[in-house]
């Protein structure tokens, strides 16, 4: 049975930020057996600002399961959402998490952490890969494997309809939903120096130890500032998404060889389509009222050159197909051995929707060029269609979850379908700052329609 926790965190006002004043707040608890949660209510410092009444107070509804206050460390916050679930995802299981707010409130400070190296401010990512590496390095001592447990970690950021994968030179990958309906996030496809072809999947990194793990995401970090130089843009402005994977060495090579059996499929299954329009051309000629007939000089022995094709690429399909079992075989062996194999941490930190503005922030916005206003539709059409799924998902009378409805949401589908029996999050993280005022309300009211959902079943 699927649980989703809302929490909120505040973040400690800067030095710099104390002279604004701060939203004054107070969180209530009802645990009685009939209600269970916390309502926020925020008030606002009217002294720099006319405010109207609508906006100078607000109160949640009974919506977060708990709140994370400007003195509490990341290690709290780690032991309250995460490590409750760290003993189901050692049991296979996938946990999701997300961190919602407006630009400089706390997202990255929360999920990932700016101090690689003290322990109680690991984000909750790096607090996760420590206990995991922990646990996996106890397994692989207890039981003797052929390759070793170890974490398989993937980093991208999702911005319009792309996967820009953090872990290989921010390399564009495009979303798409397959004839099988599974969502695949592949890059261009790359024409190899021996003429092979390569379609590459966001980059696995298999980690062996929590350093690695470290390591990497360090290195991705790198490549997130780059591209928010770059491109003149915002971290804010993309969804970073964080996955690690309990993998075996074996596992990720039966993946590398479906991979290669899709890359060969390729060109095979293109030639197929170009031989048979080629064929379907020269099949009918057009009449003079425009109308298309058979063409009656058509040699239809030239039809074979369609079937041979079509035969070739049901032959490649075929060893896709082998390839896809075998990777299941291997998975189910080593399930054998031990459950964890498979088991999945998602951490995801939104992009902040474009209301979420203070004065300063809309003026900004009006400068926007178009692409950016294109950009803004659609992260908020991406935190719109989260919202829904995740209400959906609650409503147990809801069959149809609406996954189609944005690229961030066609990408997380199979993360909330393997996470159908465990515990996710939502985080929103918020600022205390009185001119932030507008965007703190914002954010609270985006965890507090998914947490009244989650009350009440839908
Ligand atoms: N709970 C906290 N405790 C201490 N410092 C914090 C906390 N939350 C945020 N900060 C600090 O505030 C600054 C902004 O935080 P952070 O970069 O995490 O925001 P963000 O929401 O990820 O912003 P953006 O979306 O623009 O990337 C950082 O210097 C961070 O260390």
């Amino acid at each position: 049975m699927t649980t989703f926790k809302v929490w909120a965190r505040w973040r400690p006002l800067k030095s710099a930020e104390s002279h604004n004043g701060e939203i004054t707040r107070t969180s209530d608890g009802d645990h009685t057996l009939q209600r269970h949660g916390i309502s926020i209510s925020i008030a606002a410092s009217t002294r720099n600002k006319v405010l109207s009444s609508r906006e100078r107070s607000w109160k949640s509804g009974l919506s977060f399961d708990g709140v994370i206050e400007p003195d509490e460390k990341n290690n709290v916050a780690y032991n309250r959402l995460v490590a409750p679930i760290i003993s189901d995802v050692l049991q296979g299981k996938c946990c999701n998490f997300f961190a919602y707010g407006h630009s400089g409130s706390g997202k990255t400070h929360t999920m990932i952490g700016y101090d690689f190296e003290n322990g109680d401010e690991f984000g909750l990512c790096l607090a996760a890969a420590n206990r995991l590496a922990t646990a996996l390095g106890e397994i692989n001592g207890e039981i003797t494997v052929a390759s070793k447990f170890g974490i398989g970690l993937q980093v991208y950021e999702m911005r319009n309809n792309s996967a820009f994968d953090l872990l290989n030179n921010q390399n564009e990958c495009f979303v798409r939903e397959g004839a099988d309906r599974r969502v695949h996030i592949r890059g261009e496809t790359e024409i190899l120096e021996d003429g092979k072809v390569r379609v590459r999947p966001i980059t696995t990194r298999a980690c062996w130890s929590f350093e690695e793990v470290q390591r990497q995401l360090r290195e991705a970090l790198k490549q997130r500032e780059t591209a928010t130089s770059t491109i003149h843009d915002q971290s804010s402005r993309t969804h970073a998404i964080i996955e690690m994977e309990i993998i075996t060495s074996d596992l990720l090579r039966a993946r590398d060889s479906v991979v290669e059996r899709q890359s060969e499929l390729v060109p095979v299954g293109k030639y197929a389509t170009d031989v048979y329009i080629e064929e379907q051309l020269l099949a009918v000629v057009q009449t003079e009222d425009g109308k298309y007939v058979p063409n009656p000089d058509y040699d239809v022995t030239r039809q074979q050159r369609v079937h041979d094709a079509e035969t070739k690429k049901a032959e490649f399909e075929t060893r896709v197909k082998e390839a896809e079992e075998y990777e299941s075989e291997v998975f189910a062996s080593i399930a054998q051995l031990h459950q964890c194999i498979g088991g999945r941490l998602v951490f995801v930190d939104l992009a902040g929707a474009e209301f979420l503005s203070g004065p300063a922030t809309s003026r900004s916005m009006l400068k926007q060029t178009p692409q950016e206003k294109q950009q803004g539709r659609q992260i908020n059409t991406d935190l719109l269609a989260l919202k829904e799924v995740i209400r959906a998902r609650s409503n147990t009378s809801q069959s149809r979850i609406p996954y189609r409805s944005s690229p961030l949401t066609m990408v997380l589908r199979h993360h909330f379908e393997a996470s159908a029996d465990s515990q996710s999050s939502i985080i929103v993280t918020v600022s205390p700052e009185a001119d932030q005022y507008a965007a703190t309300m914002n954010t609270l009211k985006y965890a507090d329609l998914i947490g009244l959902a989650n009350n009440r079943g839908g």
